[in-house]
C-alpha cells in the first residue's frame, strides 16, 4: 500500500481509535451530463477486532463504498482511512470476498493452487502456505475438491473457495461484499459462525454488507444502514447480544427479534 499520514481525529492521544475510518465520503460516477452521484458525504468507523454489518437496499452503494475502502477505486470526495492513513491502494493487511466470486477464481488452476494464490512471494514456508490451505478449505468444507478446478464446482462451491482463500491469508480485515448470498441455510450458519470464531480468535476485524437483514443483527457488533439517493449512513445500531452467538438462541431471543425490527424500519424508511 502507498500510504500517506492524515492527521486523524479519531486518535486519541496519537494512538490510533479506529481500524478503519471513513469521513465525508462521496463517489460520483462518470463526469458532465451523465455523471451519477452514488455516495454523498458518508462517515463511519470501525473499531479494533470489531464486526460491522452494512445493509441498505439494493443499488444503494454498498459495493462502491467497498471497493472504496479497499483501494480498488478512489472516493470522488473525502476519505478512507486505515489505521489513521489513507487508502490509495488495496492495503496488505486486508482480505477480500466480492460478489463476483466465480471470476475472482482462476479457472485454470485447482481449487488449492486458487487458495494458495495470495500467500504466493509472501515468506511463508512452503508447508506452512500447505497448511493453511489445507485448513482454511477443511473450515469451508471443500478439502475434498482440492484437486478440482472452479468450473467442475457448483456456483456455492466457488464461493466457499473464494472464502477459504481469503482465510487461508489470514488477512487483520476482512471485507466481505455478500459473500453467503448464495449458499444454502446450513452452509451459511456454519460459515457465520466460522466468521465469529475467527474474530473471537484472531481478532480479525470485519466489514461485512449483506442484504439480509437478520444475518447482519446475528453477526455484528454494531449495523450500519444506508438510506437515501445520493445515499449516506441513515443510522447505525448498536448490537448487545452476548457473545458467543449461537444460531437457535441467540436468533431466538425478543432482544434479536427487537433489533430486527429497528434495522428493518430504518431501510423501509
Ligand atoms: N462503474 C460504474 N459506472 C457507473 N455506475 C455504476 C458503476 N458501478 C455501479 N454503478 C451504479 O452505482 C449504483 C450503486 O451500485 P452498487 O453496486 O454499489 O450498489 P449495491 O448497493 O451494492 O447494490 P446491490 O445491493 O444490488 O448489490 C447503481 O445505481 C449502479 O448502477
Amino acid at each position: 500500500m502507498t500510504a500517506t499520514i492524515d492527521p486523524d481525529p479519531t486518535s486519541v492521544r496519537g494512538e490510533i481509535a479506529n481500524r478503519l475510518s471513513v469521513r465525508g465520503l462521496g463517489m460520483t460516477y462518470g463526469a458532465g451530463a451523465t455523471a451519477r452521484e452514488v455516495i454523498r458525504d458518508l462517515s463511519f468507523h470501525v473499531a479494533p477486532s470489531e464486526f460491522v454489518c452494512i445493509v441498505g437496499p439494493s443499488g444503494i452503494g454498498k459495493t462502491t463504498l467497498l471497493r472504496c475502502l479497499s483501494g480498488l477505486l478512489p472516493p470522488t470526495a473525502g476519505s478512507a482511512m486505515l489505521d489513521g492513513r489513507r487508502i490509495d491502494g488495496p492495503p496488505q493487511e486486508m482480505g477480500l470476498v466480492f460478489q463476483d466470486y466465480t471470476r475472482s477464481l482462476m479457472p485454470w488452476l485447482s481449487v488449492e493452487r486458487n487458495v494458495m494464490l495470495p500467500l504466493r512471494g509472501s515468506r511463508i514456508p512452503r508447508s506452512e502456505r500447505f497448511r493453511r490451505v489445507a485448513a482454511a478449505l477443511a473450515e469451508v468444507g471443500l478439502a475434498e475438491v482440492a484437486k478440482k478446478y472452479p468450473w467442475q464446482l457448483s456456483g456455492g462451491m466457488q464461493q466457499r473457495a473464494a472464502i477459504a482463500r481469503a482465510i487461508a491469508y489470514q488477512p487483520e480485515i476482512l471485507l466481505m461484499d455478500e459473500p453467503f448470498a448464495s449458499l444454502d441455510a446450513q452452509t451459511r450458519f456454519d460459515l457465520e459462525d466460522l466468521l465469529l470464531r475467527l474474530r473471537s480468535e484472531l481478532g480479525v476485524t470485519v466489514l461485512f454488507v449483506t442484504h439480509d437483514i437478520d444475518e447482519a443483527v446475528y453477526l455484528a457488533d454494531r449495523v450500519v444502514v444506508l438510506g437515501g439517493s445520493p445515499s449516506s449512513v441513515v443510522e447505525v445500531v448498536d448490537v448487545p447480544l452476548a457473545h458467543p452467538r449461537d444460531q437457535i438462541t441467540t436468533r431466538a431471543q425478543p432482544t434479536f427479534a427487537e433489533l430486527r425490527t429497528k434495522v428493518l424500519t430504518q431501510i423501509r424508511h
